[in-house]
């Protein structure tokens, strides 16, 4: 699949489904110039390696890398331009991040939303959905899934394409 238009392009999927791979494979192809937006915080040695490979696996590739873990919205809106790829992943580790900080969700979520249809950049978010298992015995983690759904919903519906990935392999659900 070749990036054609400039609406969003959603890449939904579990850990380790592939997702991350498929839609920086999305971007490469594009032949634009590419901008990784991480909202991962490095919290711990774990992390900290997980980064590091992601990191080796873009070196040298043309990627421009910002990390941002909040303010999502506003650095997608300085980061605009035509003909520029923006990579986001993932969706997730910002709900994490705006948790922690005990924000407004459901005025951060407006607020991408309301961004999303302004931007001439060709933009791809990836995302992971955690809604597939047994409801989890914990508070924090019930709300956490409700959530990433609401959001998913939110972003499924700004985006031209949606994808979920599974075991490597893309299933195109709209577009
Ligand atoms: N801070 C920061 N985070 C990064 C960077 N590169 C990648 N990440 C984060 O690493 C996260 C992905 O890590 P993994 O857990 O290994 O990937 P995954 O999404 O579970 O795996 P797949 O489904 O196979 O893609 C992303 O959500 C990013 O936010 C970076 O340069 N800086």
């Amino acid at each position: 699949m070749i990036l054609s238009h400039a609406a969003p392009v959603f890449v939904l999927g579990g850990a380790r489904s592939g997702k991350s791979s498929f839609a920086e494979k999305l971007v490469e192809a594009s032949g634009l110039p590419m901008h990784y937006v991480a909202t991962g915080r490095a919290y711990d040695e774990e992390m900290r390696d997980r980064i590091a490979r992601h990191q080796a696996a873009r070196q040298g590739k043309g990627w421009t890398t910002h990390e941002e873990a909040l303010d999502l919205s506003g650095l997608l809106r300085r980061l605009d331009a035509p003909g520029r790829a923006i990579l986001v992943d993932c969706l997730t580790l910002w709900v994490t991040n705006l948790m922690m900080e005990e924000r407004d969700m459901a005025a951060e979520f407006a607020a991408l939303a309301d961004v999303l249809p302004d931007l001439k950049a060709q933009l791809i978010l990836v995302s992971n959905e955690v809604g597939l298992g047994i409801v989890p015995d914990n508070r924090m983690a019930r709300d956490f899934r409700d959530h990433a759904g609401r959001l998913h919903q939110i972003v499924a519906e700004k985006s031209a394409e949606v994808y979920f990935v599974a075991a490597g392999l893309p299933l195109k659900m709209k577009g």
